[in-house]
């Protein structure tokens, strides 16, 4: 099966600055498949690149079976794209600016159909420069999805989308994966891409730190599961059972549970412990270790203190939509 995205060795430096460093990654068509990481990783670099808006210092790119730099006018028309960080024409309607994108594609979509789909139908006639944030993004979003694209690569989608609009936002790419399209979309917000990827790729400082589906991610990060049991007594027997036992890191308990930490190890041979105590069981939840803390797990450098603090700073001052003006309604519908 041809792959809908294959990186190979792709490193790409700005002066001093190593922004990727020998990317290995391969997409193969139909997925849906979310790359993660956390600021400064290098997914909107990734992703320029395999649009040809950056040329990589070393290793290539292919997109759809294509050379990302030798046939990036081909890839263009059949990728959709929604970029990081777009501008909108002030003075041009929402229909305008998909029926532009239409023209440049050279399909014969509807503009309005496709504005229906991203749900802003009824300001198809006003100017896009009075919509608001959600709005510009569902509009650029409408324009990636132009021409029944093969492959649509978004970057960061529901930024400024409200948790309906975010809602909408995995509808639509679910239906167009059933439609047969590749989904490639780079997210900080880890349950987002929880809820619909088929396999997500982390990227740290460049450089891919695994490649997985949430279920592998889960249990290769070795993550501990914690279990709380409900019992109508608790026996000193059953925490020193539970205590002895393969696998179990740490036992606490109040007068009705017991909640147990364990690493890899046997539920059911802590269950049967604390029956065997003579305590009987009313209920019983699992938690598992939450997305957030194994997304620290992969991305956590060794001086923590001073990656957060980075972090932060980077929040409080980036401001790409503001700032960022490399993409355009041109270049999304190239
Ligand atoms: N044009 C550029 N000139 C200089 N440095 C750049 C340029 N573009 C990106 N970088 C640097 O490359 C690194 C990766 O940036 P990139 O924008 O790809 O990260 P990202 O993972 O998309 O981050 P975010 O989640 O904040 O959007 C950063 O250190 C960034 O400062």
């Amino acid at each position: 099966m041809r792959s809908a995205i294959e990186l190979t060795g792709l490193t790409k430096h700005f002066g001093d600055v190593v922004a990727l460093d020998g990317v290995d990654l391969t997409v193969e068509e139909g997925e849906i498949f979310g790359f993660l990481g956390p600021n400064g990783a290098g997914k909107s670099t990734t992703i320029d690149t395999l649009l040809d808006f950056v040329r990589p210092t070393a290793g290539s790119a292919r997109v759809l079976g294509m050379d990302a730099q030798a046939e990036s006018l081909e890839i263009r028309r059949r990728v959709g794209v929604l970029p990081d960080a777009y501008r909108v024409y002030d003075r041009l309607t929402g229909r305008q600016h998909v029926q532009f994108a239409i023209d440049s594609k050279r399909t014969d979509d509807d503009p309005m159909a496709l504005l229906e789909r991203v749900g802003i139908a009824d300001a198809a006639d006003r100017k896009a420069g009075g919509y608001s944030k959600g709005m510009r993004q569902r509009l650029v979003l409408a324009m990636a999805l132009v021409g029944e694209p093969d492959l649509l690569i978004l970057d960061e989608p529901s930024t400024g989308l409200d948790p309906n609009g975010a809602r909408e936002m995995r509808r639509l790419i679910r239906e167009e994966a059933e439609r047969g399209a590749t989904v490639f979309f780079s997210s900080h917000i880890l349950e987002q891409v929880e809820a619909i990827c088929d396999r997500v790729a982390i990227l740290n400082e460049g450089k891919i730190v695994t490649v997985d589906t949430i279920a592998g991610l889960r249990e290769s990060a070795g993550s501990a599961t914690e279990l709380t049991i409900t019992v109508d007594a608790v026996p000193d027997a059953a925490l020193d059972a539970l205590d002895a036992l393969d696998g179990v890191q740490g036992v606490a308990a109040t007068d009705r549970t017991i909640t147990v930490t364990m690493g890899a190890g046997s539920k059911t041979a802590i269950l049967d412990a604390i029956e065997s105590a003579g305590a009987e069981m009313l209920d019983f939840r699992t938690s598992e270790t939450s997305l957030e803390e194994l997304f620290a797990t992969f991305t956590t450098v060794a001086d923590t203190d001073e990656t957060a603090a980075e972090l932060d700073d980077e929040a409080a001052t980036e401001h790409p939509d503001e700032t960022d003006d490399a993409a355009n309604p041109a270049e999304v519908a190239r």
